[in-house]
């Protein structure tokens, strides 16, 4: 049992002003130039954001885009300004950016170059993924012949993203913007997937949110190539022609679809201290494999 001290609530209390809140991550106003970037320990699976937290998840993830950002700084500015500027609110701090506020392009900008989830589907029906005609004969788990463009337009919390093509974006925003935005994630996606190839990681795929500053520059936002905006898989168990197991989900997928007799209509049962101790140091592993540092 925890000591007599306060014990952190699950959902941290910030006295900001909230701005919006996705399935685990959260944020505040700081001033009318930067934002409060919030990473919770919560995890989802099956669409279901599970009652039971990953200790240090939250810390883990945000360390993690801190980290890409400064490896593609090269490629792209980015909305980071601190990990521990003052204005960060202990309860948070480890787990919170201090970033920069942007102006959102309201498209959710994803990377494929491996084929799996809606990837697959789109692919089984038509040959193609958000209008990009691929091979035949590729199979769940596929590597493409190169990273494709596959953007779509986000959701209300709780639904799915809807897939939409690259002309489907210019006819919204403009034929040089769809083009940039489309540049700029295979170039970062590329980058990022041969980084972490080299460290045992396939990152099948990932979604990127850019946003403009004042004079109109892309800027690179939100969370970047984590588990949680990516699928990471094992490169040591990639095995075509069947689903991929998760880098860091997997064992709370066995668990809910094996010993736990969750019924999927239901909420999720919490999770077991040894489930989420194994997900925790999946999470740790991600971390140290790709930055090389210890967590
Ligand atoms: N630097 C920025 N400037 C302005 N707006 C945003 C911004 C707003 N929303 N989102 C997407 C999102 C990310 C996490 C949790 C959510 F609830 C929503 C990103 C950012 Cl990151």
């Amino acid at each position: 049992m925890p000591s007599a001290s306060r014990v952190e609530s699950f959902v941290a209390e910030i006295d900001l002003p909230h701005v919006a809140s996705g399935k685990v991550r959260d944020i505040y106003a700081v001033d009318d130039e930067h934002l409060l970037f919030v990473t919770s320990d919560r995890i989802s699976a099956f669409d279901y954001v599970l009652s039971t937290p990953i200790p240090d998840k939250g810390e883990v993830l945000t360390r993690l885009s801190a980290w890409w950002f400064a490896q593609l700084a090269d490629l792209v500015p980015n909305h980071l300004v601190s990990l521990d500027d003052p204005r960060i609110p202990e309860s948070v701090r480890g787990r919170a950016m201090l970033v920069r506020r942007l102006s959102m392009v309201p498209v959710e900008c994803v990377a494929r170059g491996y084929l799996a989830g809606s990837g697959l589907s789109e692919y089984a029906a038509s040959q193609s993924v958000c209008g990009v005609a691929l091979p035949g004969g590729l199979v769940d788990g596929s590597q493409l012949p190169q990273p494709i463009f596959t953007p779509a337009t986000k959701a209300e919390l709780g639904d799915h993203d809807e897939n939409v093509s690259f002309e489907q974006v210019a006819a919204v925003h403009g034929d040089e913007l769809a083009s940039q935005l489309r540049e700029l994630t295979i170039a970062v996606y590329s980058r990022g997937r041969e980084i972490a190839a080299e460290r045992g990681i396939i990152v099948a795929d990932t979604k990127f949110e850019f946003g403009r500053d004042v004079d109109g520059s892309l800027v690179l936002a939100d969370e970047v190539l984590t588990p949680d905006s990516s699928r990471f898989w094992p490169a040591d168990q990639w095995n075509t022609g069947r689903p991929q197991p998760s880098y860091d989900k997997q064992y709370v997928r066995d668990w809910l679809t094996g010993a736990s007799g969750w019924d999927r209509n239901s909420e999720p049962p919490p999770l077991p201290d040894d489930v989420v101790a194994a997900t925790r140091a999946k999470y740790v592993e991600a971390y140290e494999r790709l930055t090389g540092e210890t967590f």
